[in-house]
């Protein structure tokens, strides 16, 4: 099944609570989410994968276009769609847009829809909120399969989702091995913990022009072998020469920061001492042109 919603609505957050371990990295900057991310819930009555996408937005680059194909292609392949709709703020063209191509995918696909971020409104504000959602399908004859408030931050109500969602989905063999929790590669994963300690504290486009790819990646050699570390390489590409300054900070400060809490992250994640080459390089207007979007892997 897959989340979808607009750009912020929650939808890497509740990924990462429904699973029990980040798979997905999250911020308080729209967009974030570059990549489809699969994370596995395992439970004793069935196995639930989570399709994570990029928020939908009308795109301005290359790269937006690129994020929007991909959730297209994503929603034919899952048996659920689940449409967050954050409950502090008000359902908009946005939701609407979102809203009316789920509901042009093939009949078989059950839609949900999700009211996130319950902690952030009053019990009157979600009680309006769900009345908005159920008057947004009736217009555009969704048949809501299920409408679910939860909160993602207090746990309300995630248990419950996954009881409901696993339900939606037609039976069959496990498609995942036991304990498997994501299929991102390591690599991926880790230079995605690298973009979000990088996200944290830059404003405007910047977050939009960073993009970071770990090159290289390898146990140290003439370690013990109780106390094993893992070497990594890592490029943090900005867009243009003007952002080095607030990327590295005063004396590379800033640049420390990013890799010290990064690092903390990547050693949590391979539960082993990590050490972290973190260098800043340019790679020109690349949101906006093809062959660098190649070489960022998108
Ligand atoms: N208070 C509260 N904040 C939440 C909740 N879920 C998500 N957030 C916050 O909302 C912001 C966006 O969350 P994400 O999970 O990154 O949103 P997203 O929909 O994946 O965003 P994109 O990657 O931009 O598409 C982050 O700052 C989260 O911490 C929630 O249940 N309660």
């Amino acid at each position: 099944m897959s989340f979808v919603g607009r750009p912020n609505a929650g939808k890497s957050t509740l990924t990462n609570a429904m699973v029990g371990t980040k798979v997905a990295i999250t911020s308080d900057k729209p967009q974030t989410t570059r990549t489809v991310v699969k994370g596995i819930v395992h439970r004793s009555d069935g196995q639930l994968i989570l399709v994570d996408t990029p928020g939908i937005h009308r795109p301005r680059t290359l790269l937006g276009e690129r994020l929007n194909d991909l959730v297209e292609a994503t929603w034919t392949e899952v048996d659920v769609v689940a449409i967050c709709f954050p409950c502090n703020e008000k359902i908009g063209p946005g939701d609407r847009r979102i809203a009316e191509n789920a509901n042009k995918l093939k009949k078989g696909i059950k839609r949900v829809a999700v009211a996130t971020k319950t902690d952030l409104a009053t019990p009157e504000q979600i009680g309006e909120h769900l009345m908005s959602i159920q008057t947004l399908g009736a217009d555009l004859g969704i048949e809501w399969a299920e409408i679910v408030p939860v909160s993602s931050v207090n746990g309300d109500q995630v248990e419950l989702l996954a009881d409901l969602l696993i339900k939606l989905l037609p039976e069959g063999p496990p498609l995942y091995p036991d304990g498997e929790l994501t299929d991102s590669p390591e690599e991926m994963i880790i230079a995605e913990l690298i973009r979000e300690a990088a996200l944290e504290g830059v404003r405007d486009e910047l977050p939009h022009s960073i993009a970071v790819v770990v090159e290289e990646m390898r146990l140290r050699e003439d370690r013990p072998e109780d106390k094993p570390l893992m070497d990594i390489h890592a490029f943090l590409y900005i867009e243009r020469d003007s952002q080095k300054g607030i990327v590295i900070g005063h004396k590379g400060s800033r640049l420390k920061d990013v890799g010290q809490r990064a690092r903390l992250q990547i050693k949590e994640l391979l539960g082993m001492p990590v050490y972290l080459d973190l260098h800043v390089k340019i790679a020109k207007d690349w949101q906006r042109d093809p062959r660098q979007l190649r070489k960022l892997g998108f």
